[in-house]
């Protein structure tokens, strides 16, 4: 398992880096499996990336979306990762929608249940043996999807996602894969910009427990991709 660093100016420079090595990984897991299997994340950088992707040259029927984090409020509610993805990337390429697959949301019927909600998304994702990429951002204290420091779902070693509940960063209600389905992926990528993400950064990267830095517990089978802005990058 490898370890790489990629710099950027700043969040822009990171993000078109990541776009074009995107478009590459793509290409190469429909060559040879015919299919790419990826999990988007939410927040600026993961949601810039979308974005950024939508002049980029993929065979987008091929790709299959899955989601690492999700925020359980009404399928409408701006706050959705799923309905930025569909507003940044979505909605302007031809992806096969019996491929894009969404946490459920707080209505329909696991309205109420964040439990049941996780739990289906756990069914959906277990037998997944190996996403291509797995896209993250990172937040000052380290968190990635929603699994934060010293929390129930940074601690949990079984289930593939989790419900979370009081989570720090608004909203306080979610689903999250966990870190044993993160590692799950053949690579993954951390988006991370910004002097507020420094230290975390230098943590994680010096191998801090994942229980204090979530982030640190985030590895790809095959490769892990850290693409840092210089703000980010200045404790490194
Ligand atoms: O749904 C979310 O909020 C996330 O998935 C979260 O893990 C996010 O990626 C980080 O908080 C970084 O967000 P920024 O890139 O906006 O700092």
């Amino acid at each position: 398992m490898t370890t790489e660093i990629v710099r950027g100016a700043d969040q822009d420079g990171i993000v078109t880096a990541a776009a074009a090595r995107f478009t590459a990984l793509v290409a190469e897991a429909v060559a040879r499996r015919g299919r790419a299997r990826v999990v988007l994340t939410g927040g600026g950088a993961g949601i810039g990336l979308l974005a950024a992707l939508r002049g980029a040259d993929i065979d987008w029927p091929k790709v299959e979306f899955f989601w690492g984090d999700e925020r359980f409020v009404a399928a409408d509610d701006g706050d959705r990762n799923a309905l930025q993805a569909h507003e940044a990337l979505l909605a302007h390429v031809p992806v096969d929608e019996a491929l894009v697959h969404p946490m459920p949301a707080d209505d329909g019927d696991v309205a109420g249940d964040v439990d049941a909600a996780a739990r289906r998304y756990a069914e959906l994702v277990e037998p997944v043996e190996a996403f291509d990429v797995h896209l993250l951002g990172m937040g000052g204290e380290g968190h990635i999807n929603s699994i934060f420091p010293h929390s129930p779902a940074v601690a949990e070693s079984a289930a593939t996602a989790v419900a979370v509940r009081d989570c720090p960063k608004p909203p306080p209600t979610r689903i999250t894969l966990t870190l044993p389905m993160v590692r799950r992926s053949r690579e993954v990528w951390l988006l991370v910009a910004g002097e507020a993400k420094a230290q975390a950064a230098a943590a994680a990267l010096g191998g801090a427990a994942a229980a204090d830095v979530p982030a640190a517990g985030a590895s790809g089978s095959d490769r892990t991709v850290w693409f840092v802005d210089d703000a980010a990058a200045a404790a490194l």
